[in-house]
């Protein structure tokens, strides 16, 4: 016959002989439940604080009418670099929004997508720049600073690393013609518009491409991505409530990335933080996955080919009149980079 006694007769001696079984602990124990938590949208980051969205929009879908804008801070089994603007993020506490208030965020639901950088080609310290973005819109000016393929296709390697659609937009266009530009790009099917805020050309069809969905917007600086988002996102502004929160503060600095509301529907994701794009997680394997137009070309490649040797089926192929000897060349190039065999110099130049 079992003794039965009192758990308040227990003792340490008891707790050691019996431990603790599993599953009958109370589950808070294990890890905080938090389903009282509510999904935010993180729209800015500024010095530990998370500007978020609540409740978080569907995606691309326009803010609730009643959405308020809440300030968190992360809870402590949350890593500093676990979030990132554009992360649909649980969130407990006071998500009133109201001045001062302070919610906790406590959870960061999967992402659809993370468009990473590493600091430079051969620091494979990764972060993700957006979350869950569906396109990444490149901004280059026709001139004035003049356009750098190279910066295009390593920004192109990124997207396709990914998994998110490419988009080049093509500013000034008053001051120079971006045809040859555009002809260099069509071929493989990227989709490109060009405008220009001289008279505002083009600017419908930017738009349209933009609506409806959620775009991480890169390019270098002195572009007109400023001039071009300001134009899409009238009054929101890098001032708004969605970039400060309930703060008031504003931002201190230009380089965190935020979550502007378009005009015409669907959410930008202006970056001004990007200057540099290093593709040390990409790898050389997903290198070629970025130049749609050459992959067709390997082919011929002996076994285990490097595609930066006398045997590759590459030269071939461009010899062939397939692909471009530019965009070969763009492609070896980026290849050495992320084989940390760039040349000096080489990554300065290739800064966004
Ligand atoms: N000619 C011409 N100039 C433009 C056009 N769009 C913008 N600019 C000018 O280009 C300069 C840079 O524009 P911004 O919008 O500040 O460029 P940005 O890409 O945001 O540059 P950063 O703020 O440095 O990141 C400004 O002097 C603009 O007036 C355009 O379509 N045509
Ligand atoms: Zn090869």
């Amino acid at each position: 016959m079992v003794r039965r006694r009192s758990t308040a007769s227990w003792d340490e001696t008891d707790a050691r002989a019996r431990p603790p079984r599993r599953g009958t602990r109370p589950r808070t124990k294990d890890r905080p439940a938090h389903d009282d938590a509510v999904p935010g949208w993180v729209t800015t980051i500024d010095r530990g604080r998370y500007t978020c969205l609540v409740p978080a929009p569907a995606h691309g879908e326009p803010a609730d009418p009643d959405a308020v804008v809440v300030t968190a801070v992360r809870a402590r089994e949350i890593r500093p670099s676990g979030v990132a603007v554009g992360d649909v993020v649980g969130l407990v506490g006071d998500t009133s929004g109201t001045t001062d208030s302070l919610s906790r965020l406590v959870r960061v639901e999967p992402r659809s997508s993370a468009l990473r950088r590493s600091a430079d080609d051969t620091d494979p310290v990764e972060r993700v720049v957006v979350a869950n973005a569906d396109q990444v819109c490149l901004v280059v000016a026709a001139a004035d600073p003049e356009p750098n393929p190279r910066l295009v296709d390593r920004a192109l390697v990124a997207a396709w690393d990914a998994g998110i659609d490419p988009l080049l937009v093509v500013t000034k266009t008053d001051l120079a013609d971006p045809a040859r530009l555009l002809a260099a790009y069509a071929d493989f099917g990227l989709r490109s518009v060009s405008v220009t805020s001289r008279g505002w050309r083009g600017l419908d069809d930017v738009r349209a491409a933009l609506a409806g969905r959620v775009t991480a917007i890169i390019g270098p600086s002195g572009v007109g991505k400023s001039t071009l988002v300001n134009e899409l996102s009238p009054g929101a502004g890098r001032a708004t409530s969605l970039v400060s929160g309930t703060t008031g503060k504003g931002r201190h600095t230009s380089t965190a990335s935020v979550v502007l509301p378009l005009a015409a529907g669907g959410w930008a994701v202006d970056t001004p933080g990007i200057r540099s794009f290093g593709l040390a997680h990409v790898g050389a394997e997903t290198l070629l996955g970025g130049f749609a137009d050459l992959a067709g070309g390997t082919e011929e490649c002996p076994r285990g080919c490097t595609h930066d040797e006398d045997e590759c089926g590459l030269d071939a192929w461009v010899a062939g009149g397939h692909a471009s000897p530019d965009r070969l060349d763009s492609f070896r190039r980026l290849l050495r980079a992320v084989r940390g065999e760039a040349e000096p110099g080489e990554r300065e130049r290739e800064r966004v």
